[in-house]
């Protein structure tokens, strides 16, 4: 059996060359897909096959990628946490003393400065006062959201002598063993921006997170802290830090996320979403999307799913049926039933849920024929059936 994937954006070498070439054709114009492969590619209007399986994101935030929709079909969305994390805790970093530094209109001084000789090193030394900056030790970062990127930050600032405070009401217990033990956390966000000289944002963007920073919540803010903002464009109202900017409230805003409104504004600084662009970086998550893609094409195995539970069962020697559907009652009960019916005996099975959403992996000692598959599908509530042949089977 040979899958057909489809590539949106550049996807790194490594990450290619994790498909093996005897079972799948891979490409940006392939057609009738099994499953996408993306990195930052605005999927939301993007018209997707009905042959899609599952959709691999080449990075962390899928806010590119209709989850929603995907979800209620039954599809699921993977990405790769934390393959970036180091990345992007670099360039905040950067970020951070660019900010603190005044390096970005530092840069802009010394471009336009004229003459030569002594009036050029006098106009240098007569300019550099509007530079001088701020240290690090003793300034109290705030970190908002303390995943894989957020924790990263907040132990490489503590290890540079500043004092951090995160706020993540759904930190999990990985992340926060992660994290270095003298870490504070904030009882709520207003607590948190209220108290730091830097905010660095590090949540995804969904409804909630939309326009987290905005008039009310600048006010907030002590004068001259500065804002990073390494995660996603929608999580800050722009006219509100150009406002705050042009009064003189917030020192500056270091984003990853430039837009024409921001351009040569003062006090901003704006790279080209580059948080996630090194080599290091673009691969590990090529190849953890891939693995992920894989794992479930060929095993029918959910691993780093955002919208379905993680669902791994080794394979036994027979065929394998792969079950989404609403998460109700008794639909493994009638899953059971019908393969009772076509003399099929289960020989493992695992079932987990995740929300709305359950997914069921059944080892059978045959094969799922396609009609059996298809009278599967068409229990109340089945989303999506897939029969998986066994590996030995594999042509
Ligand atoms: N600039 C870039 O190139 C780049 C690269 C990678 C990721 N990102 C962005 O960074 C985001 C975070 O990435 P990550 O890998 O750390 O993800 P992650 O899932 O590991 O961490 C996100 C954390 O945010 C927390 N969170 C969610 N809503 C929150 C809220 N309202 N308040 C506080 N905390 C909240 C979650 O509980 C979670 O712990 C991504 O969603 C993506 O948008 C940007
Ligand atoms: O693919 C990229 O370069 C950006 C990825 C980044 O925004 C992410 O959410 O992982």
């Amino acid at each position: 059996m040979v899958f057909r994937i489809r590539t949106y954006n550049n996807i790194a070498e490594a990450g290619l060359e994790a498909f093996p070439r005897s079972q799948y054709e891979v490409g940006a114009s392939i057609e009738q897909p099994d499953g996408i492969l993306v990195r930052s590619a605005n999927l939301h209007q993007e018209p997707l096959p009905e042959t899609v399986q599952a959709i691999a994101r080449a990075g962390a935030g899928v806010n590119n990628i209709p989850v929603e929709k995907l979800s209620e079909q039954g599809i699921p969305v993977f990405n790769a946490p934390g393959a970036n994390a180091n990345a992007v805790k670099e360039l905040v970093l950067a970020g951070l003393f660019m900010g603190f530094r005044h390096i970005a209109p530092a840069l802009a001084f010394v471009a336009e400065l004229s003459g030569e000789g002594e009036t050029f090193e006098k106009a240098v030394e007569a300019g550099k006062k509007r530079f001088v900056g701020r240290e690090l030790p003793g300034r109290r970062l705030g970190v908002v959201g303390l995943g894989a990127i957020g924790g990263q930050v907040a132990n490489a600032a503590r290890a540079l002598g500043m004092e951090v405070v995160g706020y993540d009401p759904g930190i999990t217990v990985e992340h926060a063993w992660r994290l270095a033990s003298d870490i504070r956390q904030a009882r709520s966000l207003d607590e948190l921006l209220a108290e730091c000289d830097v905010v660095s944002l590090h949540v995804p963007l969904i409804e909630a997170t939309r326009e987290l920073i905005n008039e009310r919540r600048i006010a907030v803010m002590p004068d001259s802290a500065l804002l990073l903002n390494f995660a996603r464009d929608g999580l800050v109202r722009r006219s509100a830090v150009l406002a705050a900017l042009a009064e003189g409230r917030l020192g500056a805003y270091v984003t990853d996320f430039p837009h024409p409104e921001l351009q040569g504004q003062p006090g901003v600084v704006a790279l080209p979403h580059l948080g996630a662009s090194t080599g290091e970086a673009e691969a590990n998550s090529a190849v953890l999307a891939v693995q992920n893609l894989r794992e479930f094409l060929e095993h029918g195995n959910i691993r780093n799913s955002v919208n379905f539970p993680d669902v791994v069962m080794p394979r036994t020697d027979g065929g394998r049926l792969a079950v989404a559907n609403a998460n109700v009652p008794n639909m493994v009960g009638q899953v059971g039933t019908t393969l009772a019916e076509a003399g099929l005996n289960i020989v493992d099975l695992l079932n987990r849920s995740r929300g709305e959403l359950a997914y069921t992996l059944i080892d059978v000692d045959g094969e799922v024929a396609p009609d059996i598959a298809g009278r599967i599908l068409a229990i109340d509530g089945v989303l999506k059936v897939r029969s998986i042949p066994p590996v030995s089977g594999r042509g």
